[in-house]
């Protein structure tokens, strides 16, 4: 099946909230885009503004400059052309499985019939059948992901939004998820845009990823992933993969450091020995 939809383009965006301590500036002047199909990462030190960045593209957050546009539509509010999976797994806990992947289709006014063809559908592409009468308690932490990733795919959306989905699984039960993710997302081809902290993740899931720098976030690097697909966790043994990792994980490591430098000398550390490298990033010693 070919993709036509699902290209997400942002540019120039600002975003900023009023705090008490006056404006917190999150992201700066950020140009990207996701193309029809793409898988794309976000990436860099904590506090860089990623979830702004996606809350934005999901409609929850306004941007304060630039444009961002869906299809080239320009955002204006949540809609159901962008499904969005959080960290934790917001089920409905007093709903079985299959309710809660046909609460949104439900919402939308589509039949009772329709709706349970599609939601078995989806829990049969997740491995999730047999458990389509089970409640959210009586699941792991990978099954209720699961079921929140289907659940957001339930109103085929063209744009799959996910904010740290495998943060809270363990690394065994990550890897599994990473390739559940990638065999749904090559069979209905819609656009990725995921945020993670695991450089690893990043590489084996994506087709690109933008490195962010400290906050105020903007792009700090783009960099194109050439491994062939199927990825397998065989890759991640590559000189290849390997390579990536290294290069991904300095340009995070400035970042974070430049950080870690600001803060530590706002908050009157002086007494800290700092030694400053050649690109100006302090290293804390
Ligand atoms: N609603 C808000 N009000 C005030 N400040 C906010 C709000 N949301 C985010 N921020 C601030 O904006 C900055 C960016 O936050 P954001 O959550 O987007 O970063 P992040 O890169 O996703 O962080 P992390 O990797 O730690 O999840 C942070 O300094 C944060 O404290």
């Amino acid at each position: 099946m070919s993709t036509v939809f699902g290209h997400i383009e942002a540019r120039d965006i600002n975003i900023s909230f009023k705090a008490r301590s006056g404006t917190v500036q999150a992201v700066q002047s950020v140009s990207l885009h996701v193309q029809p199909g793409e898988f794309v990462s976000l990436i860099g030190p904590s506090g860089c503004g990623k979830s702004s960045l996606m809350n934005a593209v999901a409609g929850f957050t306004k941007v304060n400059g630039g444009s961002l546009l869906v299809d080239g539509k320009r955002i204006s509010g949540p809609g159901s052309d962008r499904g969005v999976v959080f960290q934790q797994y917001s089920l409905f806990p007093w709903m079985t499985v299959r309710k809660n992947v046909e609460f949104g289709l439900k919402m939308k006014g589509v039949s009772q019939t329709q709706r349970q063809t599609q939601a078995r559908t989806l829990l049969g592409l997740a491995g999730l059948l047999a458990f389509e009468d089970h409640y959210p308690s009586q699941l792991s932490g990978g099954m209720k992901q699961r079921v929140g990733i289907v659940r957001a795919l339930a109103t085929s959306p063209q744009v799959l939004l996910m904010d740290e989905p495998f943060g809270a699984l363990d690394s065994q039960t990550r890897s599994v998820m990473q390739e559940i993710l990638t065999n749904m997302w090559q069979r209905l081809r819609l656009s990725v845009l995921f945020i993670t902290h695991d450089i690893e993740e990043s590489i084996f899931l994506s087709d690109r990823i933008y490195v962010m720098t400290a906050r105020p976030g903007r792009v700090k690097a783009e960099i194109a992933v050439p491994l062939p697909r199927p990825r397998k966790p065989e890759m991640m043994e590559t000189p290849e993969f390997v390579a990536l990792v290294r290069e991904i994980k300095q340009l995070i490591r400035e970042e974070s450091l430049a950080a870690m430098g600001s803060e530590l000398s706002q908050g009157g550390c002086e007494g800290l020995s700092m030694e400053v490298g050649p690109a100006g990033v302090s290293h804390v010693l």
